[in-house]
């Protein structure tokens, strides 16, 4: 199988929220193409404004569309009209919550289905546990990431990246397994391939700023 994320990739995630002072296309367009220039060797980016900005790195993008809901807990990609408006916008790889959690609208082995046969991108399964990364290989996701553990009501928050995920998937999964959600160092990166990982993600400690200078700042004002 040909995969449009090549085997040991660092993926760099380049989002910026409404209250950070890098929020837009400009500036999430700049950190691509430092990104790439660093040896990334893909992307990850929230909305179509983002998506096409990032494009200009020449790198295959992995589009997110987060849209909150006081209802769902479901916001990575929640329906195929967000999943469409990335592939509008040009990204490669849709990236979607493919927990079984609650939503308004079709399931996610309904999404993945439409959005492969669909729209012809491959797809990014941000999932929380072993069972999710199970269930979303069978309904023929392209890439199985933990992005989301941690972040599911029934998942626990640790301070360093979950490598028990990791390797439980690579034990269990035939899909290319990618690690994503603090990994903070190069070593933690590291430790993701070496526990079977095929890309890695890193987000924040990259690309947020504001987020870096927290954790100097902490150390050197000694308020840890
Ligand atoms: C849970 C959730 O919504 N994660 C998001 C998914 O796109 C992003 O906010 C993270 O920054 C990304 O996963 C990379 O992780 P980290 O920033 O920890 O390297």
């Amino acid at each position: 199988m040909n995969y449009k994320l090549p085997k040991g990739a660092l993926i760099v995630s380049c989002q910026a929220r409404a209250d950070n002072p890098l929020h837009g296309p400009q500036y999430m367009g700049a950190m691509a193409l430092a990104a790439r220039d660093g040896g990334a060797a893909g992307i990850r980016a929230n909305g179509p404004e983002d998506v096409r900005a990032v494009k200009a790195a020449g790198l295959p993008v992995i589009g997110i569309n987060k849209v909150f809901s006081d209802t769902y807990p479901v916001y990575i990609t929640p329906d195929f009209a967000s999943a469409k408006a990335l592939v509008d916008a040009g990204a490669d790889i849709i990236a979607l919550d493919c927990t079984p959690r609650a939503r308004d609208g079709e399931p996610p082995e309904t999404l993945v289905r439409r959005i492969r046969d669909e729209l012809g991108a491959e797809v990014f399964a941000d999932i929380s546990t072993l069972e999710e990364g199970i269930a979303a290989e069978k309904m023929g996701a392209t890439y199985i990431s933990t992005t989301l553990s941690g972040y599911t009501e029934y998942t626990t928050k640790t301070p360093g990246p979950d490598l028990y995920l990791v390797r439980a998937l690579a034990a269990r999964v035939e899909a290319p397994i990618v690690a994503e959600g603090r990994y903070n160092t190069p070593e933690l990166a590291r430790a993701a391939i070496d526990a079977g990982a095929y890309a890695v993600v890193v987000g924040t400690m990259i690309t947020n700023p504001r987020e870096i200078t927290k954790v100097f700042a902490r150390e050197v004002l000694g308020t840890r």
